[in-house]
């Protein structure tokens, strides 16, 4: 039985607290009522899961817990068990990171920058990136890992940075410190200037369709990250060109259903007014997946000063079941100019799909799939742009081992094994609970994709 069947009927997207509005990041304090949801004690399920697997994975690994409390419930190939392991831990101090950089962007934007193609970066980014690499090189050994992300050295290096690039290394030491809370080994020293530059170069690898490779947005929807709002830290294991696991962290997405009404400035005014029950809101999750296994999970984010214990108290996930396009919820992303509200908005009539879209920022929109809290998921970009591997991998598998089905918007499946891009590509992406809504949806496009301008 799933934990967590948190299927809505009559869900509206202002009760999930996102953005509706294309640029608005006013928070939305409305307070509404819980939502229903149903809630299982975990342990239950814990200690009733079949697929109990310890960790038979050795030493090469800087995981450090106690074999007996190690990851129970990570099923599919054992060979892979430890890299999850590492992943989520991993993306859970990155988490932290985030959190961190991001309470302080909120009081300034002194460390928001602009890359070559006019897009946000901000030292998180970096940060993040440079941890991750880090962390996958010690656990696995450097030569053993392969890394395509998101950001680059280039800005870091021009002239001028000093002082942005000296914030980037205090904020890796300064999480690196920590890592032994994630059940991770830190470095023996601090990381010199340089040593955190290779950390985030060293993942530069171009991807393709043989052996292994992760990747990584190390901060998916920068713009929410700016403006106080959703983003995610996307990491995913591919190999041979097939996305083998992934991992998203979402730090500002509720533990709890009922708890995704509240704009996450609101949870931060209520945690600063009263610091004594913050806990209790519980804000931030991280999920995934290992391909095969037909199980997703979820686990609370780490808060300070706690240590990483696994399972920490990891719930399964699934989709919802709602297959009715009238009960539906579709979600897709905040900003015109990454996916066409027009058209999406057009199919969504076709289908009779009744609810306003949820518009959300980053791979929390997978998220939001996988956990059952909303139906579908379109995203149809511009012609020309050509959608990244690692804004999609990690989302993907985690909705398809919740029971969901994920292709580009003429059905086929996304093909990871092209490099960077999501070669071939076909129209858009589409994320659906089930096979159902799916067909409804491919098929409306099919039907008015000559009369669209896409
Ligand atoms: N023009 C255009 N069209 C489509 N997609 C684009 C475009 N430009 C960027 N991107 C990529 O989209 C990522 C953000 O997607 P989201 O779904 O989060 O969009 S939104 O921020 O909610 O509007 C965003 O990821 P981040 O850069 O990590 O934020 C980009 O990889
Ligand atoms: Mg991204």
């Amino acid at each position: 039985m799933p934990l967590y069947t948190a299927n809505l009927a009559t869900k509206l997207p202002h009760r999930f607290g996102f953005s509706r509005t294309n640029t608005s990041s006013l928070p939305n304090y409305a307070a509404f009522k819980p939502s229903f949801f149903f809630f299982f004690p975990s342990t239950h399920i814990l200690n009733s899961s079949p697929n109990r697997i310890y960790s038979s994975v050795p030493s090469s690994s800087s995981i450090m817990e106690d074999q007996k409390h190690v990851g129970p419930l990570i099923s599919g190939p054992k060979s892979l068990s430890q890299e999850l392991k590492v992943a989520v831990a991993a993306v859970q101090m990155a988490c932290f990171l985030c959190q961190r950089v991001q309470s302080n962007l909120l009081t300034s934007n002194a460390q928001i920058q602009a890359k070559d193609d006019n897009s946000p970066v901000t030292v998180a980014d970096w940060s993040v990136q440079a941890i991750i690499s880090w962390i996958l090189s010690k656990s696995f050994g450097s030569k053993n890992v392969s890394i395509v992300a998101e950001e680059d050295v280039q800005t870091l290096s021009k002239p001028g940075a000093d002082r942005l690039l000296k914030v980037v290394v205090e904020t890796v030491n300064e999480c690196l410190c920590e890592a032994y809370r994630f059940g991770l080994e830190g470095p023996e020293c601090t990381l010199c200037t340089s040593e955190v530059l290779e950390a985030i170069s060293r993942c530069n690898s171009s991807g393709g369709s043989t052996g292994r490779f992760w990747t990584l947005d190390p901060v998916d929807g920068t713009l929410g990250f700016i403006r106080g709002d959703q983003y995610a830290v996307a990491l995913a294991l591919i190999e041979d060109g097939e996305v083998v696991l992934g991992v998203l962290g979402c730090p500002n997405y509720p533990m709890r259903k009922e708890w995704l009404c509240y704009h996450p400035r609101y949870h931060s005014i209520i945690s600063k007014l009263s610091p004594t029950t913050s806990e209790s809101w519980d804000k931030g999750c991280v999920i995934y997946a290992q391909k095969g296994s037909g199980e997703a999970w979820m686990q609370p984010l780490i808060h300070v000063n706690k240590k990483l214990v696994w399972p920490n108290s990891a719930i399964p996930i699934q989709v919802s079941s709602i297959d009715d396009p009238a009960l539906a919820t579709f979600c897709e992303p905040v900003e015109k100019a990454n996916s066409s509200h027009s058209f999406t908005a057009g199919l969504a009539h076709s289908v009779g799909l009744r609810n306003q879209p949820l518009r959300v920022y980053s791979m929390v929109k997978y998220a939001a799939i996988a956990r059952g809290d909303a139906e579908i998921f379109m995203k149809f970009a511009r012609a020309g742009y050509k959608e990244k591997i690692w804004d999609h991998a990690a989302g993907v598998v985690i909705i398809q081992e919740a029971g969901g089905v994920v292709t580009d918007a003429r059905g086929c499946p996304l093909n990871f094994s092209k490099g960077m891009y999501l070669e071939g590509l076909d129209r858009g992406v589409i994320a659906c609970a089930g096979a159902n809504l799916h067909d409804k949806i491919i098929r409306a496009v099919d039907a008015s994709w000559n009369s669209s301008c896409l």
